[in-house]
């Protein structure tokens, strides 16, 4: 049994933890079986925006007219020179972080499947290990829905549409969310015809007006189903039949595609862990259950990150992993983890962002808040970019004035954002939000102007 400090199972969010370990001299273990660096640098957030960027230019060129620009004749975008490039780079960056981190001392870099044989035993590649502290963040895979036919067909999910190479002339996706919105964007904007299986609403878990607003422009250039559930999926000459049934009405049709993209979540990746072999639990869905310190059953075993499923982001895992290294190890405390304000961002046309409460949870908590909206077609950034759609939508309580929620839709809202997520964690009030100075024009203005609307409705 070879004894360790610290044991690390996965190394996308659980480097936060393995590599400060073993630079504070901890005797640490990293075990990876794939890529080193997980899901976001492999195949999520870091090549997803890598191919969204080259989609917003498109978008941006083919709507330049408004500005009267005229280079819409012309488009050429490279898709399969673009993921080549893509696919090539997010390999090398993998390669480089996994040489740099084999060369740290104190830290073996172990490439192999990790499973539990007991409470604190993990073996891996026929060795077993042991350390007081253990961490378990081995992340999610795509969850794909049991829907008649669809294995035997060759449908793709997030893994295989980022490294595509070729671009279907049709494309249905399932699901509507993040991962659908943001590939339906790129496959659209380099022109495939994109086709939506909507549930129940695009963007189900946001507010209702950002919602609204969303699938009214998304509709513009994505075909969307909505209502409509898949009932089987065939493959037959080169190309899906997807049949499809209304889940109200009960009526049928079906698509034709050449592409399919799966996009309907994740499950977490605990069913090989060899947790049967330990007190650990997982919750009906094979989410690890952690309380409140991310401690699972056995004392000295924490996990995070997706196969938590708190949060399911890398900004959440990057938080949850400082969050332990600090508190077991750099300035030891009992403190529970506390999220705050945990924001999120959709990469599309239009782009959305939101932190905090949205008006239905503030309903349900009986909260008295009112609402203050800004257009970006009323700011002065907005009106020199001719931007006819968007809007900034925040909460305030309405007896201590304090922000509560933040949800703003167009143009460069994932950064816009981030004044409010401060705003949000330092409980700022309508005052303070007014007492800095924006600068003039530029695109916070809508911040300050829906702010100024929420305080004249308080006055
Ligand atoms: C297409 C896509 C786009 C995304 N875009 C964003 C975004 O823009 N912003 C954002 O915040 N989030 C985004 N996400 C979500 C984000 O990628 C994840 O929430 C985050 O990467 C989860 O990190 P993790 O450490 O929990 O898991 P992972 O990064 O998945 O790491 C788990 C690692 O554990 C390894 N592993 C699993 N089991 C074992 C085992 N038994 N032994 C050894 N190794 C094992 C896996 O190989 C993997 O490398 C995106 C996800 C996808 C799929
Ligand atoms: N920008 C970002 O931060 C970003 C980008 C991509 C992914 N992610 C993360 O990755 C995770 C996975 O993303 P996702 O979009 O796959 O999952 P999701 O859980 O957010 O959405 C799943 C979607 O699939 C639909 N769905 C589920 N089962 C279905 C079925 N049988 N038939 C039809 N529709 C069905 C749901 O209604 C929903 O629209 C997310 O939780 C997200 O946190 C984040």
């Amino acid at each position: 049994m070879e004894q360790f400090d610290v044991i690390v199972i996965g190394s996308g969010g659980g480097t936060k933890i393995a590599l400060p370990a073993a630079q504070r001299g901890l005797k640490t273990a990293l075990i990876e079986r794939d890529a080193f660096g997980g899901t976001c640098l492999n195949r999520g957030c870091i090549p997803s925006k890598m191919l969204i960027y080259p989609a917003d230019m498109i978008y941006a060129i083919r709507n330049a007219r408004r500005v009267n620009v005229y280079a819409d004749q012309q488009i050429d975008g490279d898709f399969s020179a673009l993921v080549q490039r893509v696919t090539k780079t997010v390999s090398q960056m993998s390669e480089h972080f996994a040489d740099k981190v084999r060369q740290l001392d104190h830290l073996d870099y172990i490439n192999g499947s990790g499973h539990f044989v007991a409470d604190k035993v993990v073996e891996v590649n026929g060795r077993q290990l042991t350390a007081p502290t253990i961490f378990i963040a081995t992340g999610a895979r795509p969850s794909i829905p049991e829907i008649p036919g669809l294995a035997d067909t060759p449908y793709m999910t997030s893994t295989e549409a980022l490294r595509c190479e070729s671009l279907p002339k049709r494309m249905v996706i399932i699901g509507a969310s993040y991962i659908a919105c943001e590939l339906g964007h790129v496959y659209e904007a380099f022109g495939t015809e994109t086709h939506f299986l909507v549930r129940s609403a695009l963007l189900r878990q946001e507010d209702d007006d950002i919602r609204t607003a969303f699938a009214d422009d998304f509709r513009q250039r994505h075909t969307l189903h909505m209502g409509f559930e898949p009932v089987e999926v065939r493959w037959e000459d080169e190309l899906f039949c997807i049949r499809l049934r209304h889940n109200e009405k009960g009526t049928e049709k079906e698509l034709y595609a050449e592409a399919l993209l799966v996009s309907t979540g994740v499950d977490p990746v605990t069913d090989d862990l060899g947790l049967e072999h330990t007190a650990i639990t997982c919750n009906d869905k094979g989410f690890i259950e952690v309380d409140d310190h991310l401690q699972t059953a056995v004392p000295g075993v924490y996990a995070l990150g997706d196969c938590v499923g708190n949060y399911l982001f890398r900004h959440s895992v990057n938080f949850e992993g400082e969050y332990l290294m600090r508190t077991l190890f750099e300035a030891p405390s009992d403190e529970p983890i506390v999220y705050g304000a945990v924001p999120r961002a959709v990469f599309t046309v239009p782009e959305m962002a939101a932190v905090g409460a949205g008006e239905k949870q503030l309903q349900q908590q009986g909260v008295d808040y009112v609402v203050g909206r800004a257009d970006y077609a009323d700011s002065n950034m907005g009106m020199a970019r001719m931007l006819e759609n968007g809007f900034a939508k925040l909460l305030f309580d309405r007896n201590s004035r304090r922000l509560l929620g933040a949800h703003i839709i167009g143009e460069e809202a994932s950064d816009l954002i981030h004044m409010l997520i401060l705003g949000l964690q330092q409980q700022v009030t309508v005052e303070d939000l007014l007492q800095m100075i924006y600068i003039h024009p530029a695109l916070p203005e809508l911040i300050r102007d829906a702010v100024r609307d929420a305080r004249d409705q308080l006055s």
